[in-house]
């Protein structure tokens, strides 16, 4: 079987995407791994799946497979990837869509200038929602970790984040706290790890170790979540400039309740065709 794709990134967060509007494609682990693996396959961070839409006043449904071969709800990079996917394919003309996730329908708005804008959803706080083991919602939670007392925020935006501030990304250990984080048994599926560090009210920078993925050079998702964090401690103005290794997002949101915006760019890399016969 030939399997065509196309690799695409945003700010560095690299996907390989797959055109599934009129065959289905329901990938195996195996096949995942041929396609997110950097050695032995094509290699990304996700791979992301556009299906015809599924219920009415959608215009697509977007599957979402981390290189563990995790299936989730949200990928904010990914769906500026898809905004500018389905343009070159012609698969729709619209400047406005809204895809849907396992968790999230989202509104994606291509610009002029061929940036992307997406509406994420307003962040959820309640620990049932994230979902996060906790007595109660609180602003600030903390964990003690290898005797070490973790303080972060915790909050979903389709999927679940750990926000903890550090005070410079290039020291913070992303490497070494980031994967004893991911899978604590107080996030019942799992958890994105952000490492923000306040600049100023306007700007931040930001790492993540991604759930299912490891450090990206772009969370999309997570620069929402830690924007969204930053505002709830009463630091953060309603745009902030999210500086990540690999390029940089405007976050804008009005507060809590209220839907977080992400533009950032778009960019194709590569198409191909993968031989595969399992
Ligand atoms: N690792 C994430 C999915 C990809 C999110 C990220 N690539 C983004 O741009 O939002 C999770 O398991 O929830």
């Amino acid at each position: 079987m030939q399997l065509r794709f196309t690799k695409m990134h945003g700010t560095g967060n690299d996907f390989v995407v797959i055109d599934a509007t009129r065959a289905r494609f329901a990938p195996t682990p195996a096949l995942l791994h041929r396609l997110t693996d950097r050695r032995f396959g094509v290699g990304c961070d996700q791979v992301l799946v556009v299906e015809a839409p599924s219920v009415p006043d959608v215009d697509f449904d977007y599957r979402i497979f981390n290189a563990d071969g995790s299936e989730v709800g949200q990928c904010g990079n990914g769906s500026r990837c898809l905004a500018r996917f389905v343009a070159d394919q012609g698969l729709s003309d619209k400047p406005r869509l809204r895809v849907r996730t396992r968790t999230s329908i989202l509104e994606l708005q291509r610009r002029d200038d061929g940036q992307v804008t997406v509406d994420m959803g307003a962040p959820r706080f309640e620990p049932r929602d994230i979902p996060f083991k906790a007595a109660e919602r609180r602003a600030r939670y903390a964990l003690d970790m290898d005797g070490q007392r973790i303080e972060f925020g915790a909050v979903s935006m389709g999927n679940p984040h750990l926000v903890m501030e550090v005070a410079d990304v290039d020291t913070a250990p992303v490497g070494t706290l980031g994967p004893k984080l991911e899978p604590h048994p107080d996030f019942p599926e799992r958890v994105n790890v952000g490492f923000l560090q306040i600049v100023s009210r306007d700007r931040v920078r930001l790492r993540v170790f991604e759930r299912g993925a490891g450090e990206t050079l772009a969370c999309g998702s997570g620069a929402c979540a830690a924007v969204a964090v930053g505002q709830l401690w009463g630091r953060l103005d309603p745009r902030v400039i999210v500086q990540v290794r690999g390029g940089e997002l405007i976050i804008e949101s009005k507060g809590e309740g209220e839907p977080v915006l992400m533009t950032g760019p778009a960019q194709t890399v590569f198409t191909g065709e993968l031989e595969w016969n399992e």
